[in-house]
């Protein structure tokens, strides 16, 4: 019988280096060639036809019949161009992938190629098998999508994608990209008025977003040896390596030529996706990595990070070899996530958190610090899944208590304002008066890096940290954008309120800024996120830890989530209902699929090597016996290997009849069930007897690719 691990072995050691095709050695001829935006529309239509889309992009007004046409028509003729025979409307339903269903511009009964105003503005694709938590009857399943003029078209093999939204026949949202532009709506107006406060020429202010993307690489052959990779993204198994992330000698190493030749050729398919990626290195964990491109418009950033890992994964498969994009795909090494550095940009092209210090800078950095205190759980509950709960709290990832990290300047700032009850700002030298006018750039340089920290204030944005490797960005993304719309919409009106009850404008603004530090003192943090002191600290602070996502997808249907939503137009409270029995039930189900491969994988592989290996060593022990021999040592791990065997079919059996037991409970208590009495009950004691006899048993016999093996053979 061959062994799939030992024939997985030989594949990947068998594996050579891929030359890739870079179309020129300057990016730039290559840049965005697949991809269609508003430069080239311009380009390519008329001046009216493309002030309509500014402003409807702008007002959201509905696009004319006659210029969806000569949209369409110029989108067609770029498009078939290129060799594309087919279109989409790409959109993010609640599945956490994006969604694409191709139709051909080629016209049967005209004979040429037809592409509708009509078809790009608006389609009802047949998509009743998406989830919607109940909004929509089985009876009643229409959905349409529709057209997001801010994104790009872009081109993937032949077929030409059209950014779509995703919502049901009520009108109802149902895809993750609809919240985060109407969230985008709400930070505009709240963002602007304040920040006319100090610039009145400010019209518009937009969030920009960069997302660091981690990702793991493992050879082909191991990916296909392990069905829990293949069926649940992380290894469910698997005893500790001797060498692991011990020696830090991964971080930024020099990438190995299999990886690097994979980097580049999915970089150049991205980059031609007008994708701006600009870093890579190797990230901390052995066969892990990151790519991160420059900023966006929020809207581009998240629809680019989604449409990278799609291509991430299919240019793998040329190199032979898969990504894993699962926050912990092995455990006790760092996990994945996406870091989002989100930034709010007015349209003069002032970055609102750049500290070129003034009140200015203070007020947004003091709301946005107010809002994370109000709102922490929002963030928390949009942060959670199923798989970013292995992730929170450990090796270099957040914990689930959400706070605030400043830095020391900043830090020792606020305090001080809060100590004096005065807006000074604090040099070595000197006491500032914090007047309207400039005060001398803030040294925020001296600013460390805190890798525990969710939310950390890095310099000229703030990086939210606790987002998953997996994750759709636009949820926390909508999420962060309204709360701190909310904040800043009270605080235009706590300062309207004082000017108009005589206070001079500049004192009212430093007013309301010193109570708002005062109040939101509890959420900011420097230490150190993973020590007890802080779980206890935070405790008696009053801030949540919520290490289960079971639990803390409750954040997102709270009284004050359902309001906020609902005052900013982002979510009414039909829309995120449904969205937490979808995220309940997929939650419960990945648990299921996990706790089914689990047992599967124990009973059907594992028990049988060990049994082999038993059976072996009886054999041997038995013949050393006859002859004389004292075979104590083959006894003692007969014994051993026989527990762990037990030890494993009992706890497969207990596992199982408490998933039939709880099978037939209700969403949420079910979810709750599958936290409680699948995963905290049964996952680790299964594992550590699984990973015991990894450790026993014969290595020609073991069935499952080791962790050395996956981490260290590329
Ligand atoms: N060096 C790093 O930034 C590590 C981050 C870590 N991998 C995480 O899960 O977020």
């Amino acid at each position: 019988m061959t062994n799939l691990r030992l024939s997985a072995v030989e594949k990947a050691l068998a594996r050579f280096t891929k030359s890739v095709e870079v179309p020129s050695k300057k990016i730039s001829d290559y840049f965005g060639e697949n991809s269609f935006g508003l430069d080239k529309l311009k380009a390519a239509v008329t001046v009216d036809v493309y002030k309509k889309v500014i402003d409807s992009i702008e007002t959201g007004a509905k696009l004319d019949d006659v210029t969806a046409e000569a949209v369409a028509a110029a989108l067609k003729d770029w498009a078939v161009a290129k060799g594309v025979t087919h279109y989409t409307h790409w959109f993010q339903p609640l599945t956490g992938s994006s969604a694409e269903k191709h139709d051909s511009f080629f016209d049967s009964l005209k004979g040429v190629e037809r592409f509708k105003g009509s078809t790009l503005v608006q389609q009802e694709p047949d998509a009743s098998s998406f989830p919607n938590g109940g909004i929509r009857q089985t009876n009643a399943a229409r959905g349409y999508t529709g057209w997001d003029p801010s994104s790009p078209f872009f081109i993937v093999e032949e077929t030409l994608c059209i950014p779509t939204i995703f919502v049901s026949y009520t009108g109802d949202t149902l895809d993750y990209k609809a919240p985060l532009l109407k969230a985008q709506e709400a930070i505009n107006k709240a963002a602007t008025k304040v920040a006319q406060l100090f610039d009145p020429s400010v019209q518009n202010v937009s969030s920009s977003l960069g997302i660091e993307q981690e990702y793991f690489l493992v050879d082909k052959a191991f990916f296909a040896a392990r069905p829990d990779l293949y069926l649940t993204g992380r290894t469910l198994f698997g005893a500790a390596p001797a060498k692991g992330q011990q020696l830090d000698d991964h971080y930024f190493g020099s990438i190995a030529p299999r990886v690097y030749s994979f980097m580049r050729d999915f970089e150049v398919e991205a980059l031609k996706l007008g994708i701006p990626v600009q870093t890579r290195h190797n990230e901390v964990a052995p066969g892990q990595f990151e790519v991160a491109p420059l900023f966006e418009e929020i809207n581009k950033a998240v629809d680019h990070n989604l449409l990278m890992m799609d291509v991430m994964q299919k240019v793998a498969d040329k190199h032979d070899l898969k990504v894993l994009l699962h926050e912990k795909p092995f455990a006790g090494l760092n996990g994945s996530g996406k870091h989002n550095n989100w930034s709010l940009i007015t349209d003069n092209g002032r970055n609102l958190f750049d500290p070129e210090g003034s009140l200015y800078f203070l007020t947004f950095l003091v709301n946005t610090i107010k809002a994370m205190h109000v709102y922490a759980d929002m963030v928390r509950g949009s942060i959670a899944s199923v798989s970013n709960d292995h992730r929170l709290g450990a090796n270099e990832a957040p914990p689930a208590i959400m706070s605030v990290f400043l830095g020391q300047t900043l830090t020792d700032f606020l305090d001080k304002v809060e100590e004096t009850g005065e807006l000074v700002y604090s040099t070595e030298d000197a006491y500032m008066e914090l007047g309207i006018e400039r005060i001398p750039g803030l040294k925020l340089d001296n600013t460390d890096r805190n890798r525990t920290s969710p939310f950390a204030f890095t310099g000229n944005k703030f990086e939210l940290r606790a987002v998953g490797s997996t994750q759709n960005s636009a949820t926390p993304m909508a999420v962060l954008n309204t709360v701190v719309a909310e904040q800043l919409t009270q605080f235009a009106e706590s300062v309207s309120a004082k000017i108009e009850a005589g206070t001079d404008k500049e004192e009212a603004i430093r007013e309301v800024l010193v109570a708002y530090i005062k109040e939101s003192k509890a959420i900011r943090f420097e230490g150190d996120g993973y020590s007890q002191e802080w779980v206890e600290e935070a405790e008696g602070r009053g801030l949540s830890n919520e290490k289960d996502t079971a639990r803390a997808l409750k954040f997102l249907v709270s009284d004050q989530a359902k309001e906020v939503f609902a005052k900013h137009g982002v979510f009414n409270t039909r829309e995120i209902e449904a969205r937490y029995n979808v995220w309940m039930e997929i939650y419960a189900t990945k648990l299921s699929i996990e706790a089914t491969t689990m047992v599967d994988i124990a009973l059907t592989r594992v028990l049988p090597a060990a049994s082999t290996y038993v059976g072996k060593l009886v054999e041997t022990a038995a013949s050393a016996k006859s002859l004389g021999i004292d075979a104590e040592g083959m006894v003692t791990t007969i014994k051993e290997v026989s527990g762990l065997i037990d030890k494993v079919k009992v706890t497969s059996s207990a596992m199982i009849a408490d998933l039939e037991r709880i099978e037939e409970l209700e969403e949420e208590a079910h979810a709750i069930a599958m936290c409680d009495e699948i995963k905290h009950k049964h996952f680790d004691t299964l594992r550590a007897a699984v990973d015991s006899l990894e450790k026993l048993v014969d290595d020609a016999l073991w069935p499952l690719p080791k962790y050395s093996e996956m981490l260290f053979l590329k």
